[in-house]
């Protein structure tokens, strides 16, 4: 997953009719509003730089404003960027692109899903589904069975023939999905799809774009103003701010402990990081480990002589067994005689999930991977401290 799709680099886009009278302002640091007055040409982007991998969900997130949809529509040349590089993964420039080749380049990269779901209402759910196909001159058995297919992804199976008009809000946008789905696209271009929708509903369309994303393994770009959506469901996030300038492009996680600055940090307040965060980025290394075939005066000494109250105890291979009390060990005979089984926590874990075995732990809790290779342990306090920000 880790070739680029497609790369962005130093694109701008200003509206008006003479982008070079802003472009030096933009340099110098003008806000959009002070060029706006200057040269009446309104910035939409300003020397954006990213790459999207294959089969990741790529977020972009902004309020309103920022010009999300001006880059998504770059991507797809719905507009032409003023300045700068698209580069898809065959080498070729969509900003460069004439008519004719970026209609082959639509038909055979890009699927949109809208916030609007764009569906005919007089037609049926099925005939909604094969439009992308119908407009590609695909016959008609192979169009119904890819819709057929795509429908049975969303899990509108049996609703085939139903009219748009008789669904409801979650299941037209399940429709508008499906038929980004069956056209199958290298990459799916998704405009705030879910921003219309009732709060449960979104949640549970959220869902099943990541069920979905589990089978399919899709490159997405997916566009939110809303963080919590971002991070539920991105692999990456980059973030714009008012000006249409990126801020921070960084895992999910890498976002709520790293908030770039302060414009960030005003979005990650408000999300519950125990539930995004994995017990493995705040692990901390112990200074020192005991074998668990170490003698045990030996053991007693090393720790003494380290002011350790206890200790961690691992195989020869690093694996983890538990955990010994210095007092303890003083009074037995070997170290397997005293040793704590304190439940490890494997790194998959969120704070959330593990939060009970923080809680009722009398040691930091251990962290292993999931072949319980020992990677360090996390602190009562650091967890507090994320639950309290
Ligand atoms: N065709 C246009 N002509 C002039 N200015 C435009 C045009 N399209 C967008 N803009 C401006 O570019 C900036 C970015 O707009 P854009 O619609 O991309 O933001 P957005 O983040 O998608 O916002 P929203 O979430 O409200 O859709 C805004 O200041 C907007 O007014």
């Amino acid at each position: 997953m880790d070739e680029p799709i497609i790369q962005v680099t130093e694109l701008y886009k200003i509206f008006g009719k003479k982008p070079e009278k802003a472009y030096p302002l933009i340099k110098e640091g003008f806000s959009r509003q002070e060029i706006k007055e200057k040269t009446k040409q309104v910035v939409g982007l300003r020397n954006i730089n990213f790459d999207v991998k294959r089969g990741e969900i790529f977020v972009i997130m902004g309020l309103s404003g920022s010009g999300k949809s001006t880059l998504i529509r770059c991507i797809n040349r719905l507009i032409k960027p003023t300045f700068g590089k698209i580069v898809l993964e065959t080498g070729a420039d969509i900003s460069q692109m004439s008519e004719k080749e970026l209609l082959e380049i639509r038909r055979k990269y890009f699927g949109m899903v809208f916030q609007k779901f764009g569906l005919l209402p007089n037609r049926s759910v099925l005939e909604n589904v094969a439009l992308g196909l119908e407009i590609q001159g695909m016959g008609l058995e192979e169009r119904i069975e890819k819709s057929e297919k795509a429908l049975s992804l969303v899990g509108l199976k049996g609703w085939e023939k139903s009219k748009i008009s008789e669904l409801s809000g979650g299941m037209q946008q399940r429709v508008g999905l499906a038929r980004g789905l069956a056209v199958n696209p290298e990459i799916l271009l998704m405009d705030e799809p879910f921003s219309a929708l009732d709060p449960l509903i979104r949640l549970e369309m959220q869902e099943l774009l990541l069920k979905i994303q589990k089978k399919m393994k899709k490159t997405i770009i997916f566009i939110t103003h809303d963080l919590n959506e971002a991070i539920k469901l991105g692999d990456r996030i980059m973030i714009l701010n008012e000006e249409g300038s990126l801020v921070q492009l960084s895992h999910p996680e890498e976002i709520l402990l790293n908030p770039q600055n302060d414009f960030v940090e005003s979005f990650v307040k408000d999300v519950d990081k125990t539930t995004v965060i994995r017990a493995e980025s705040l692990v901390k290394k112990p200074e020192f480990t005991l074998n668990n075939t170490i003698e045990k005066e030996n053991a007693v000494k090393i720790l003494g002589e380290l002011n350790l109250d206890f200790a961690y105890v691992l195989d020869d291979s690093g694996k983890y067994i538990g955990v010994v009390n210095n007092e303890e060990l003083q009074n037995s005979e070997k170290i397997m005689d005293c040793i704590h089984k304190i439940k490890p926590l494997e790194d998959v874990k969120t704070i959330n999930q593990g939060l009970p075995q923080f809680i009722s732990s009398d040691y930091p809790v251990p962290i292993v991977d999931d072949e319980n290779n020992f990677l360090g342990y996390v602190e009562f306090e650091e967890v507090i401290k994320l639950i309290k920000e």
